[in-house]
């Protein structure tokens, strides 16, 4: 193993071989290669553009900037007494101002710090892989590192902005999430193609901005989460302003002087400002150099669960790039076992590819948590009622309405919610959980813990939550459900 003290791009001039090549720089890069080094490899990173990727500087941190001031605003303002302290408006300025804090102005030197702190070297420029283990990448000024690997590569290249072939949208240069999350003068209207997650949280902040915002989704809102989610948020949505246009597609877009004209299958055109494309994500492979080792280019990457490439010794894919689950945070799971399962292997220690392993991504199967940072909050994990019944599950759903929890009207005046338990009837664990009301986020970590760790419906009579708290929602459902040979005492305090 090479020594990885010194500066990342002196050592990539002497030295071009390395255990492991990880090609991409996000958040999910960025842990694979420090779980490898940690495992004792030394790891180059090659990165073609701002080393931290989506998740750093136009998706999480500044979407969830935008979204934070007006979650406060609104939680003061819920509370009597503290909203009688409101006395102005969102200052729009100092939102922006703040999420520009949160992308260190689009500059990744302290990112790039920290690979060093962790001992990873940095190459920056477009990686392509050449054939086995061998990757070359051309920086910006057109020269060309070619590295090799003595173990490893893997490819956390991520996912980009898909923009749907609507007659005339590509040539009406819509925006993306990345325009979205990076606005410095928020448009006066503004219309948003999607009903996923980032066209519901986008709408929420512009909404927020005072932006004349209108929702075209092609069915409802929020597909692949429980109905009641979509719904509720949706009806949210509407009470904020947003004009929703459900069940419909955008037939022809065109922009002029005036701004952009959107004609749809149903209702009036309508004339925005801009229009804002939030329609899924596509895989960066398009240009990787996947045809080298017979991989197809612009496809999503499979793996087992190790994250080891399918059909290969030496590749690995972590993160977006695998459509494994679009998230941060399980991509950084996967990093973390993919690193170490490298370094493992590297080393020839043992592995642990069991369910549940040590070297293994088992959770992105069954135990999966997301928030939705729309007012109302979505916060899942596991599987919905729908996807547990088609795999086979026998289930009971418990819902309860989180608002009848006396740490819910205590948290806000007027606080309603929903929240569902979806149960197997078999085993008696909870397969899924979703709440959906406002601050929602902090209760999901206990949802992962009884889905990923299973325990068993009897043992979470006794995981007692504290009183008042929303989590006593967690109560409410378990009598609902009901304990076993016990009479059931609904709503008992
Ligand atoms: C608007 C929005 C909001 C989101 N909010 C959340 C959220 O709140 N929570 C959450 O968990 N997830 C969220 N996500 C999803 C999250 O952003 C992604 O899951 C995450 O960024 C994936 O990380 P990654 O490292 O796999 O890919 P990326 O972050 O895309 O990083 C890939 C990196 O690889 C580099 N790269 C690509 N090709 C090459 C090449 N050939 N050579 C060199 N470098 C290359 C890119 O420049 C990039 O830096 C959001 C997504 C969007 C769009
Ligand atoms: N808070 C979070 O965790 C968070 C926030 C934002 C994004 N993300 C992640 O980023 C990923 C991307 O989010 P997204 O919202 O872009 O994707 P998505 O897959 O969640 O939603 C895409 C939406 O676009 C619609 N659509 C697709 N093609 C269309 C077309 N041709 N015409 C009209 N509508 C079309 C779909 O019906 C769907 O409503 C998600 O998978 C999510 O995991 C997470």
């Amino acid at each position: 193993m090479e020594s990885a003290a010194q500066a990342p791009d002196q050592q990539v001039q002497q030295e071009q071989t390395f255990d492991v090549i990880v090609i991409g720089g996000g958040a999910v890069g960025e842990n694979a290669a420090g779980r490898a080094v940690q495992g004792g490899l030394s790891v180059v990173l090659v990165e073609a553009e701002l080393v931290g990727g989506e998740c750093s500087y136009w998706a999480c941190m500044p979407s969830k900037a935008l979204l934070r001031s007006t979650q406060a605003l609104r939680a003061a303002r819920s509370v009597d007494g503290a909203a009688q302290a409101v006395t102005g408006e969102l200052d729009v300025a100092a939102v922006l101002a703040r999420r520009d804090s949160f992308t260190s102005g689009w500059k990744d030197a302290g990112q790039a710090r920290w690979l060093e702190d962790a001992g990873i070297a940095l190459v920056r420029g477009h990686g392509r892989i050449n054939g086995p283990k061998e990757v070359t990448v051309t920086a910006a000024d057109g020269s060309t590192t070619t590295l090799t690997a003595r173990h490893a590569v893997t490819i956390a290249t991520g996912s980009a902005a898909a923009i749907p072939e609507v007659e005339g949208l590509h040539e009406s240069h819509p925006w993306t999430s990345r325009e979205g999350t990076s606005v410095q003068i928020v448009p006066r209207s503004l219309a948003i193609i999607g009903g996923g997650v980032v066209a519901a949280e986008l709408a929420t902040a512009y909404a927020a901005f005072g932006a004349e915002v209108t929702l075209l989704a092609r069915s409802g809102l929020l597909g692949g989460m429980e109905p009641f989610a979509g719904e509720l948020v949706a009806e949210a949505l509407q009470a904020q302003g947003v004009s929703l246009r459900l069940n419909t597609s955008p037939q022809r877009v065109s922009r002029s002087a005036e701004g952009v004209r959107i004609e749809t299958e149903e209702g009036d055109p309508l004339l925005v400002e801009e229009v804002l494309a939030a329609t899924g994500r596509a895989p960066r492979t398009a240009d990787l150099g996947l045809e080298s080792i017979g991989l197809e280019p612009g496809t999503w990457i499979d793996t087992d669960d190790t994250l080891r490439v399918l059909g290969f010794d030496w590749l690995y894919a972590v993160g977006d790039v695998t459509h494994r689950a679009l998230l941060t945070h399980q991509g950084k799971y996967q990093a973390r076992a993919a690193g170490d399962v490298i370094a493992a292997r590297a080393q020839g220690r043992r592995i642990d590819d069991s369910p549940w392993g040590a070297h293994v991504a088992t959770a992105d199967h069954a135990a999966v948590p997301q928030v939705t940072f729309t007012d109302p909050e979505v916060a899942s994990v596991g599987l919905i009622a729908s996807a547990a019944r088609e795999a086979g599950h026998r289930i009971r759903v418990v819902d309860y309405a989180l608002g009848d929890v006396a740490g819910s009207a205590l948290h806000a005046d007027g606080y309603t919610g929903q929240a569902r338990m979806v149960v197997d009837e078999d085993r008696r664990v909870v397969l899924g959980m979703t709440f959906v009301g406002p601050d929602v986020a902090e209760l999901l970590h206990a949802a992962t813990i009884a889905v990923s760790a299973e325990v068993p419906l009897d043992r979470l009579w006794h995981a007692v939550p504290a009183y008042p708290t929303i989590n006593e929602i967690w109560l409410r459902l378990l009598e609902t459900y009901g304990r076993p040979g016990e009479q059931t005492l609904n709503g008992l305090s």
